[in-house]
């Protein structure tokens, strides 16, 4: 399979093969932060690896479909991402807020849930802890994230937080996601993998590739394994960084990180003719 990596499990390996196998049949889902875009400081300033948007409308013309699958708004990782400016991704699908968000490429069309109202309720506490912590708030609007990345104490910031987002998020009826350097708080009853499995089936997809760098990534892997046992043959990527080293022990196939994704989607459009 040309210059392409070998998977280190079985399953990954003939997920792989009838990727390239029948790309036709195949859906390529990709998690944005981390994954498609380089970790920054500061997250308005993420932006996709400059060598990943045009891997991806590559192999947009070989594929059954691309999707993005991400913790963002999916209007913002449409802005990030720069997908619009790629007429080749006149299909994609962008997943956002863990797939309780929608948008098609193809009509422009955006489709959000209304508001938990969990979310305004926390808003001020969350706040406080925000300036009690050093943590930054990024306010998504249906969703809280406290950022220690820039903290003056990241990873002290990020333990102190734990407990009372915890219990912010039980008295208002959301969820905490942990993420790198950064704890969440959002409505509950949508994940990656539910989003995933979803759209693998909207496509009738009969193969599925999920590339992803972080915990909430975990739900999406996990769907790929259950495909797979359901006869869709799936292959799931890590994009390796120090800060999430045992993500790798849920995936096949480990590269490091965006600029390493990056190659490995050229290489796989390279194996497909594209
Ligand atoms: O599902 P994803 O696309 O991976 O989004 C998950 C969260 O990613 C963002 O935070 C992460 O990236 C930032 C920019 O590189 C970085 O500063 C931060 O430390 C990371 O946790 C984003 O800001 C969140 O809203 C997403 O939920």
């Amino acid at each position: 399979m040309g210059n392409l990596p070998e998977p280190r499990t079985d399953e990954g390996r003939a997920g792989l093969r009838a990727i390239v196998g029948a790309p036709a049949r195949a859906l390529l889902a990709f998690d944005f932060d981390g994954t498609l875009a380089p970790i920054v400081e500061d997250p308005a300033l993420a932006r996709a690896h400059p060598d990943a948007v045009p891997a991806l409308a590559r192999l947009a013309g070989r594929v059954a479909a691309v999707a993005i699958v991400t913790g963002r708004p999916a209007e913002v990782a449409v802005r990030l991402g720069g997908f619009e400016a790629h007429p080749e991704l006149a299909g994609l699908v962008v997943l956002g807020a863990y797939g309780a968000e929608r948008w098609e490429a193809a009509t422009g069309e955006l489709s959000v849930p209304p508001p938990h109202p969990g979310i305004a309720a926390a808003r001020l506490e969350v706040h406080a802890w925000a300036r009690r912590t050093g943590a930054h708030l990024e306010d998504k609007g249906n969703a809280l994230a406290l950022h220690t990345r820039r903290a003056p104490d990241p990873d002290g910031a990020f333990a102190a937080l734990r407990e009372p987002m915890d219990r912010v998020a039980a008295s208002r009826g959301l969820v905490v996601e942990p993420g790198r350097q950064v704890l969440e708080l959002r409505p509950p009853g949508m994940d990656k993998g539910a989003a995933l499995t979803a759209l693998v089936r909207e496509k009738n997809a009969g193969a599925v590739l999920y590339a992803g760098d972080d915990l909430g990534d975990l739900a999406a892997f996990e769907a790929v394994a259950t495909l797979r046992a359901s006869d869709v043959p799936g292959l799931r990527v890590c994009s390796g960084s120090a800060e999430v080293p045992r993500l790798a022990e849920a995936t096949d196939l480990t590269v490091p990180g965006p600029a390493g994704l990056a190659a490995f989607l050229g290489e796989l459009a390279d194996a497909m003719g594209g």
